[in-house]
This record gives C-alpha cells, sequence and structure tokens, in this order.
C-alpha cells in the first residue's frame, strides 16, 4: 500500500479566540494524531463539532502546521522541506474543497481565471495548454464551456462547488480533501456532488478524505471511518462495519444517534456535555461521558489495539464486545 500522505504524532495547538474568559488558555484542537493514506482510497472523518476534524484536514493537505510530529507526502517529510519545495510539494501534491464554495472563490474571477489561477502559479505547459486544461477541467466536473466566462455570483450553489472542485484538481493531486462539500448546499444538489466525487476519485484514482457532520454520506463514501473526539483519532474501522464492530464505545455511541441508521433505537445515552478542548479531562478524553469508564481510564490514555479485523483499530481500556450490537447497547440495563 502506497502511503499518499502519512501523519505521525501530530499535535495542533491554538492560543483560545480573543474574547473568552481565558485569553491566554491553549485549546487542543489535535493531539497525537497518527493517519496514513493510500492512494485510490476513501477515509471519512466523523465526531461531534469541535472535536478536530477541520484542523486533521489541514494537517493532511499541508495548510496547518503541527506544533509537533511529521506529515509525509510520498515519503517525504513535509515540513523539513525548504519553503518553496514546501509550496510547490502542498500546491500540486494536495486539493481542498471546503463547506462553502461561495466564500471559497473569488468572485470577481471568472470561472476562467480561478481555473487558470494554479496553472499560471505552478507554471504548468505554455498557454495554450492551460486553457486546454481549464476546458478539461470544466469538462470533469460537468460545467458546461459556455460558464468559463461566468463569475462565481452567476452560478448555482452546486456549479460553483463543480468549480472548486476542479480548482482543487486542476494540478492533477494525488490528495484531495473534503470538508463539509455539501453541507452549504441545497439538499437537491448533494447527492450530485457526492456522486461526482466518487466517480473523480475512481476516475483519477485519488485518495479522498471525506470530513462530515453527516454519518449516512461519510459510511456510504468511505472505505475507512476515522473517529475522533476531542482531538483525538479513538478509532479506525472499515466504513461497512462500523455500526456493529466499533469497540470504541463514543464510536457505537455517535452511530447510535444517528438518524435512519439503525432506526428505530434510541441513541445510547451518554453523561454530560463535551469537555473543553481547553481542558482535556486526564487519562482518556471520552471517559467523563462514557458508560464504562473507571480509574484507569482517568489516569492512563489508553494506545491502539488492533481489532481481529485488518485496518479496524481503537483506543480504549473498556471497549465494546466485538459481537454485542448496537441496538442492545442501546437498550437500558434490566
Ligand atoms: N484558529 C483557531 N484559533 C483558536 N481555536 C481554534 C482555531 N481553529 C480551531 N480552533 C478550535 O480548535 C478545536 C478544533 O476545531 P476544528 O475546527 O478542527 O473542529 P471541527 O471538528 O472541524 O468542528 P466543526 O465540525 O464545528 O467544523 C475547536 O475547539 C475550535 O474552536
Amino acid at each position: 500500500m502506497t502511503a499518499v500522505v502519512e501523519v505521525r504524532d501530530a499535535h495542533v495547538v491554538h492560543k483560545a479566540r480573543s474574547g473568552g474568559l481565558f485569553r491566554r488558555d491553549r485549546v487542543y484542537a489535535l493531539t497525537g494524531a497518527d493517519l496514513c493514506v493510500a492512494a485510490g482510497e476513501t477515509v471519512g472523518v466523523v465526531g461531534e463539532s469541535g472535536c478536530g476534524k477541520s484542523t486533521l484536514a489541514k494537517v493532511l493537505v499541508g495548510i496547518q502546521r503541527p506544533a509537533a510530529g511529521t506529515v509525509a507526502f510520498g515519503g517525504q517529510d513535509l515540513w523539513a522541506m525548504p519553503p518553496a519545495e514546501r509550496r510547490a510539494a502542498v500546491g500540486a501534491g494536495t486539493g481542498m474543497i471546503f463547506q462553502d464554495p461561495s466564500t471559497a472563490l473569488n468572485r470577481r474571477l471568472t470561472v476562467r481565471r480561478i481555473l487558470r489561477d494554479p496553472l499560471d502559479v505552478h507554471q504548468r505547459g505554455s498557454r495554450p495548454e492551460r486553457e486546454d486544461r481549464v476546458r478539461e477541467l470544466m469538462g470533469l466536473v460537468g460545467l458546461p464551456p459556455a460558464l468559463a466566462d461566468a463569475l462565481p455570483g452567476q452560478l448555482s450553489g452546486g456549479q460553483r462547488q463543480r468549480v472548486a472542485i476542479a480548482r482543487a484538481l486542476a494540478l492533477d493531486p494525488a490528495l484531495v480533501v473534503a470538508d463539509e462539500p455539501t453541507s452549504a448546499l441545497d439538499v437537491s444538489v448533494r447527492a450530485q456532488i457526492l456522486n461526482l466525487l466518487l466517480d473523480l476519485k475512481e476516475r483519477l484514482g485519488l485518495a479522498l478524505v471525506f470530513v462530515s457532520h453527516d454519518i449516512q454520506t461519510v459510511r456510504r463514501m468511505s472505505d475507512r471511518v476515522i473517529t475522533m473526539y476531542l482531538g483525538r483519532i479513538v478509532e479506525e474501522t472499515p466504513a461497512g462495519r462500523v455500526i456493529d464492530a466499533a469497540r470504541h464505545p463514543y464510536t457505537r455511541a455517535l452511530f447510535s444517534a444517528t438518524p435512519g441508521l439503525l432506526d428505530p433505537i434510541d441513541p445510547i445515552p451518554l453523561s454530560g456535555p463535551v469537555p473543553s478542548a481547553t481542558r482535556p479531562p486526564s487519562g482518556c478524553p471520552f471517559r467523563t461521558r462514557c458508560w464504562k469508564a473507571d480509574e484507569t481510564c482517568a489516569q492512563v490514555m489508553p494506545g491502539f489495539s488492533a481489532a481481529s479485523q485488518p485496518g479496524h483499530r481503537y483506543r480504549c481500556h473498556h471497549p465494546v464486545e466485538e459481537d454485542q450490537s448496537t441496538r442492545d447497547l442501546a437498550r437500558p440495563e434490566p
């Protein structure tokens, strides 16, 4: 398996945004993240708001430098490269698709200019070749050539997201990271954009990282699902088995609370709110809400254990039994 990107023990710490009570607080946005993404696979990332999904996405595409840990593209340590080399590696090797194409695209540039821009910056081919590439990109994402001179404001939301996808693909990257790519779109066009991403992934052999709140969609799109909780990756599960084979109590709880996945089911009840990322609990970050937590969980952050299935690992001292159904877990004790 060739790793397109490999993140090892990455930590990202932000200063708390000003205006809060404790201005000098630190936000532990990502703690000890390890993730390897191979050519041609889709990795989904799920977790509650603020758990670090977007931070991990930015680390993967080299736009967020981790305070500690490494990020390697094709085996090369990204942050050990000279800046010009790093910019070239990031620009050519990765593409990022953001949530809201209305803000991600420069509204004063035509579609043609938006798509030509990365080709100009990275000096790809002659001018006529760049124009050809713009036409090719528009065809790839299903945009009619007549829209080349349109401004983003003249396009529908779905068309704008197609432009953003085409821009992400302009330099033929090995890795595309899509951070909530459909959540700002009308429900009616979401499926079209998701199908387009899946189709492009197959045709171009891309590695795709797909970040979303929408657990149903992540499960449908992905080969593997990464569960994050309070800045940590707590489980990595083959997507087809995530509902009943996940071993981490949090993954089970998250999936039990997803309407339609296990219908009809009562969600597994969790006690209390998500702790603050400025003061993560000692030991396992999930232990303050976990029905299985004990003193060990309060003291020691569990390392990864490998489950019996290849590609499945989890960090938990008291994992859910392998053969226990989520439906049974959600039932109150008699
Ligand atoms: N630039 C920043 N400055 C300060 N704190 C930040 C910054 N960016 C992110 N954070 C904080 O880091 C934590 C992780 O944020 P991140 O955006 O990665 O989470 P997320 O899971 O993507 O959330 P959402 O699903 O709501 O987009 C959150 O507590 C967030 O408030």
